[in-house]
């Protein structure tokens, strides 16, 4: 079995392939600092409460964080006795390579983002993930990433608005009933919500504009679905579509 791991600037999520389906799934947060032997006490725990015991031969990692490749570098070699595949590596080649300025180092999330985007819709695509940053990612005609556009993340500006103001709080997004805040949560809610709202719908459309297509937008991560329910944003919302390009990836190198 494949254990394909995700690991943003926040959460690390580990998922388990069995060649048809995703049999378990597993997040923690990201610190470079954790451990080899931290990494499986957590992931054996965790395994032994869902009642699972996968037979894992293969690893893939994408990291936009590269410091915690070296300690899940230690885990997949002491743990499952296999040499990981890292997105970005030269060795781990892609179905589709990016078409970006040369010496850009593009995230692996926005490559693995566009290989499975395209591998489950074809080409023509803005793929939006929501996580510590919003990142648009464009897919060619043909499946290349093509560039796109990163963008403060919902919760980061929030955060960014209590750090740097002393009267504002820690606030949790959520959907303002109103655009009018008659107090400092929801006019910090407000602010953040409908403005991350105009800002999707504007990117997109200029996207479009700039390609001078349609395109199909496609969304992923937590977030996407509390915007949507208040504009109609996104043609498809998929949870695992990090994962899935992930197995995209790892299929594409085991070919031959
Ligand atoms: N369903 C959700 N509701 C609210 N916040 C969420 C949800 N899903 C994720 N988040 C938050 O969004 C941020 C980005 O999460 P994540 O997608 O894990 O980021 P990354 O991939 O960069 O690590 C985090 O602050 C996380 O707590
Ligand atoms: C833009 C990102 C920080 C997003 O990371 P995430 O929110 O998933 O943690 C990451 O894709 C990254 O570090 N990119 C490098 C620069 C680039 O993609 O052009
Ligand atoms: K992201």
């Amino acid at each position: 079995m494949l254990l394909a791991i995700d690991c943003g600037n926040t959460n690390t999520v580990f998922s388990i392939w069995d060649g048809s389906q995703f049999v378990c799934t597993m997040r923690t947060s990201t610190h470079h600092s954790r451990t080899a032997d931290a990494y499986f006490t957590w992931f054996s725990t965790l395994l032994k409460h869902y009642e699972i015991e996968p037979d894992i031969t293969e690893v893939i990692i994408s990291s936009t964080v590269p410091r915690v490749v070296f300690n899940l570098r230690v885990f997949t070699d002491r743990f499952f006795g296999c040499r990981p595949l890292v997105v970005g590596k030269p060795e781990c080649e892609l179905p589709h390579p990016p078409r970006v300025d040369e010496g850009t180092i593009v995230g692996p999330d926005r490559l693995v983002n566009a290989a499975g985007a395209y591998d489950r819709h074809g080409g023509n695509l803005i793929v939006v993930d929501f996580g510590t940053a919003t990142t648009f990612d464009v897919v060619s005609k043909d499946g290349n990433y093509i560039g796109g556009v990163i963008a403060p993340g919902v919760n980061l500006s929030l955060e960014a608005l209590h750090m740097a103001a002393a009267a504002l709080p820690h606030v949790d997004i959520g959907k303002p009933q109103k655009v009018i805040g008659t107090n400092t949560v929801d006019c910090m809610q407000s602010g953040v919500y409908w403005g991350y709202i105009g800002l999707v719908r504007e990117i997109c459309d200029r996207i479009r504009a700039e390609r001078d297509r349609e395109m199909k937008v496609l969304a992923t991560g937590g977030l996407a679905p509390l915007l949507q329910q208040s504009a109609d944003l996104f043609d498809v919302y998929e949870e695992d579509l990090t994962m899935h390009g992930l197995t995209v990836i790892h299929a594409y190198n085991k070919k031959d």
